[in-house]
């Protein structure tokens, strides 16, 4: 008889959970062949028993001891999500002896390190591709495969829930509230969809994304977010009008010489053209641009049991091969040790929509705003509002070159203290152009 080499526990059987558990029992041959030994699920943790399943669980393999089933294992899967009891369980692994392949990326976003220590004193692997991108291999190429070059800038839609949130806004005119609860059915949101809507979600994967890419730790909370609860219906028009999209972004820039790291999350304008402008639905899109390498593009379903599953699977089989074979994966590197900034520090390009008064050397004074915090105006035209009303007011919409985000700040105010402005309709950042 065949020796069970890899034995594989699985706590947390919903959404992911549930296709990683089909995969693991109806592909098992498949798998034990590409590993060379047999790879067997062992067990299932959760709440309880009783809960209705997928017909494809055996209930023998069902358990509410998951510290027993942690013990008669060597790879434990965890896709319960949250941080605890999620931590407990996965440091409770390690300390037994299994490797731990975890989604969880709110966790790995607010404590990644002590993750990383269990792993390293244990002498265990800890693997989490499908924590950032879905389906997407991003954290492997950025952590293994571009380990010889030097990344400058993450860039990217990290969220499916939101992309797809305001894919539909844009084009079938539903609200944020009814397209968040079909997101929610698709499977693609979080327990609690807050996390998605408010940016969490995408800041925890921008924290995990700048850690690796920049060999510094950055936790979510160093992450400056904004979600897409305040984007309105006029904002998703006027981006069309304007020859652009919204998106909500992720973006991870180390800063010329060196000078650290600044790490944001979100709504931005993407034009048109940019490839980034054409990702629908909850797929997910994240450019990285190295020294050597320039600028790589990693696209694919970002949300989602099935295409989940599919990460999480490839975790396991490199575990399950290092369990065989030997080896292990990498550790955390964080020597650069860079200082993580504050989104004062950020640079990008700004539209701003400007109500004034329709009189003459109001646009003089508006450029004087610009000019007097170093913020340099690439266009400006008087806008018409895309349902094409106008008024005894102007509004004008004022595109920025590259500036930093203070001086933006600072120019915002100033304008507000202008009495020929009535009201700051609108500053959007734009990315990508
Ligand atoms: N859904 C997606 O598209 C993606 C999800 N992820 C991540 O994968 C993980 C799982 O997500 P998802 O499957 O969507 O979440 P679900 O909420 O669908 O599933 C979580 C499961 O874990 C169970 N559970 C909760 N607490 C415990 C506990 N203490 N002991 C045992 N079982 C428990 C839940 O049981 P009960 O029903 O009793 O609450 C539920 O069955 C999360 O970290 C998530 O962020 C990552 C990428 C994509
Ligand atoms: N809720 C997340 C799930 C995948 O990480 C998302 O919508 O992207």
């Amino acid at each position: 008889m065949r020796r069970v080499t890899v034995r594989v526990a699985l706590i947390g059987c919903g959404t992911v959970g549930t296709e990683v558990a089909r995969l693991l029992l109806t592909n098992a041959d498949e798998l034990t062949a590409r590993v060379g030994d047999e790879v067997r699920l062992v067990g299932i943790a959760e709440r309880s028993t009783e809960a209705e399943r997928d017909p494809v669980i055996p209930r023998e393999l069902l358990t509410t001891d998951w510290q027993g089933l942690v013990a008669r294992s060597d790879v434990v899967i965890e896709l319960i999500g949250g941080v605890e009891p999620a931590r407990t369980m996965i440091l409770g692994a390690m300390a037994a002896g299994a490797s731990v392949v975890t989604a969880n990326k709110e966790l790995l976003g607010k404590d990644g390190p002590t993750l990383y220590a269990a792993a390293e004193a244990a002498g265990v692997d800890l693997y989490y591709e499908a924590a950032v991108g879905g389906a997407i291999p991003l954290i492997r190429p950025v952590r293994e495969s571009l380990a010889g070059d030097r990344i400058t800038r993450v860039l990217g839609i990290v969220n499916g829930t939101t992309n797809y949130v305001l894919d539909q806004m844009a084009t079938t005119g539903e609200d944020l509230a009814l397209a968040v609860k079909q997101a929610q059915a698709h499977g693609y949101a979080e327990a609690d969809p807050t996390a998605d809507v408010e940016g969490f979600d995408a800041a925890a994967k921008a924290a995990i994304l700048a850690s690796l890419a920049f060999h510094t730790r950055v936790s979510t909370a160093d992450v400056h977010r904004e979600g897409i609860t305040a984007v309105t219906a006029e904002d998703v028009a006027w981006a069309a009008e304007t020859g652009h999209v919204l998106k909500l972004l992720a973006v991870a820039e180390r800063l010329p010489g060196d000078a650290g790291v600044v790490a944001r999350v979100h709504p931005a304008l993407v034009p048109l053209a940019h490839p980034l402008a054409g990702v629908r639905g909850a797929f997910n899109a994240v450019f990285v641009e190295a020294e050597a390498a320039g600028p790589l593009m990693f696209y694919g379903q970002g949300a989602g049991g099935v295409p989940t599953a599919s990460a999480v699977l490839g975790d396991v089989m490199t575990i399950a091969r290092h369990r065989v074979q030997g080896g292990r994966g990498p550790a955390e590197s964080r020597y650069a040790d860079l200082p993580v900034l504050p989104m004062a520090q950020a640079v990008t390009r700004y539209q701003v929509r400007l109500r004034v008064a329709d009189r003459p050397g109001v646009l003089a004074q508006v450029a004087g705003a610009f000019a007097a915090h170093d913020v340099s105006i690439e266009t400006v035209r008087q806008a018409v509002a895309p349902d094409g009303s106008t008024g005894e007011a102007a509004d004008l919409l004022v595109v920025t070159h590259r500036a930093k985000e203070s001086a933006l700040a600072a120019t915002v105010g100033a304008l507000e203290g202008l009495d020929a402005v009535s009201a700051v309709l609108s500053v959007l950042r734009v990315e990508g152009a």
